[in-house]
């Protein structure tokens, strides 16, 4: 077995080789059946596995705490998917209006809904305040005055947590990272206060608590714990200053298996947050705050593949290609970060020779790759399995070289139900023809 090779059951126990026939399954589904039906390239996700890795999060605080569990939308935000997690139970940590409106064509409360982002606009700011946001995670005193500028105009109160920077290496990819001085999130610990006492004061601002979300991907747990401490300071030193803060949002980032990572659990590192949180509160004399987590990638990365066909296999001077026909556009994280997906073949191919390949896609871009030297034993027309897919894959994916999204589709108990169409050409077309 060469070192980059990952078995899918090692990420997804409800993705496995059938034992008789060798194809591929998720939920005991073929996937080679779903991508005859519904062509390639197709998004699949399994709805059990969102549903166990949201209730990893929800048990590993049961009875501890109260906490809310905001699944980060940003993850994965199809509407059917947000639908089965709302009806888990879950908030939402949202970083836009859309998203914000997709949570509540989605069934999700506003009221379960954080609003982060860096660069709020007027409108969006509007618009979550009309439907009753939760609460806005601000990150700048910039965007504070805002808030509270729309607040008072709409004369309705806003609740705000500041997102705090805590200058801590979460330990992952520079790209997201995000909890360090020179990453453009949260305000730094010491501009907190001021902007605490600005909020504070505002008639139209209702102080609700402090968030603090350090990166993604995150393999060591120990970074959380930094964190928390300086969060825990700054709250000793509001609360001299006569502001007393109750509510605490950790954020997400809990990192997934890729290849070989071992990543920590929910079970492992939610009780040790909130056992920390709840020694502070009692040696101060305060009672337990709220908490609320913000989990994206642990919920939906592992949930979801995305399927794609071989279109060629070519080689240049000794270096051998699979193209396939799925892309960058598709699945940006290879081109953007480098990032490792496991590829396996969905059927095994008695005739084929294992071979090393890329797996590339047709976008005029060297860029456009979503595998290097990889083994595998296939042919034209075979179908591939690009693993770890459910986070961070449709969501970012665009329309370069004009070819249409993905199609998409949710497995349940055997049932298969598309969740989203493959995108026309004509859905393409329509905004530049429909002016
Ligand atoms: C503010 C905030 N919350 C939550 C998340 C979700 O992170 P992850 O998908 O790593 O759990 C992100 C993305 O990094 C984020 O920026
Ligand atoms: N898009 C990133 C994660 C960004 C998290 C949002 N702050 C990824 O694919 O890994």
């Amino acid at each position: 077995m060469q070192n980059n090779s990952v078995n899918p059951s090692d990420l997804n126990p409800h993705l496995q080789f059938d034992g008789v026939t060798g194809e591929l399954q998720f939920e005991k589904t073929d996937l080679s059946g779903l991508a005859q039906t519904y062509g390639t390239p197709l998004y699949v996700y399994s709805a059990s596995s969102i549903k166990e890795a949201y209730r990893a999060y929800a048990s590993a605080c049961e009875g501890l705490a109260n906490v809310t569990i905001c699944y980060a939308v940003k993850a994965n935000s199809n509407v059917h998917i947000l639908k089965a997690l709302a009806q888990e139970g879950a908030g939402f940590d949202i970083v836009s209006a859309g998203e914000l409106a997709r949570v509540i064509a989605a069934g999700g409360k506003p009221q379960k809904a954080v609003f982060a982002g860096v660069g709020k606009s007027a409108q969006e700011i509007e618009y979550a305040l009309s439907q009753g946001v939760g609460c806005f995670n601000v990150e700048s005193e910039a965007e504070m005055t805002r808030i509270g500028q729309v607040a008072e105009k709409m004369q309705r109160m806003a609740n705000v947590s500041l997102r705090v920077n805590p200058d801590v290496d979460a330990k992952t990819h520079p790209y997201i990272s995000t909890g360090l001085k020179e990453n453009k999130f949260g305000v730094s610990m010491n501009a907190a206060p001021r902007v605490y006492q600005f909020a504070h004061a505002h008639p139209w601002l209702n102080v609700h608590g402090i968030d603090c979300h350090i990166g993604s991907q995150l393999t060591d747990a120990s970074p959380y714990f930094d964190a928390l401490d300086r969060v825990l300071a700054l709250l000793d030193q509001l609360a001299a200053d006569g502001i007393e803060i109750n509510h605490l949002d950790l954020g997400g980032g809990i990192g997934i298996r890729y290849l070989d990572e071992t990543p920590p659990t929910p079970a492992e590192v939610l009780p040790r947050l909130i056992a920390k949180v709840k020694d502070w509160a009692q040696s101060k004399g305060r009672s337990m705050p709220t908490l609320s987590f913000e989990p994206g990638r642990s919920i939906v990365g592992n949930a979801g593949v995305l399927l794609t066909q071989v279109e060629f296999l070519k080689e240049n001077e000794g270096k051998h290609f699979a193209i396939v026909d799925a892309a960058m556009n598709d699945l940006m994280r290879p081109a953007m970060y480098k990032a490792f997906h496991g590829v396996v073949a969905v059927q095994n191919n008695a005739h084929a020779q294992p071979q090393e390949y890329d797996v590339v896609g047709p976008v005029c871009e060297s860029g456009d790759w979503l595998a290097k030297n990889r083994t595998l034993a296939i042919e034209q027309g075979d179908y591939l399995a690009i693993l770890s897919a459910g986070a961070y894959g449709q969501t970012m994916a665009s329309n370069y070289n004009s070819r249409g999204r993905a199609a998409e589709v949710l497995i349940e108990n055997g049932e298969v139900t598309l969740i989203r169409r493959r995108e026309t050409i004509e859905d393409q077309l329509r905004p530049e023809l429909d002016v």
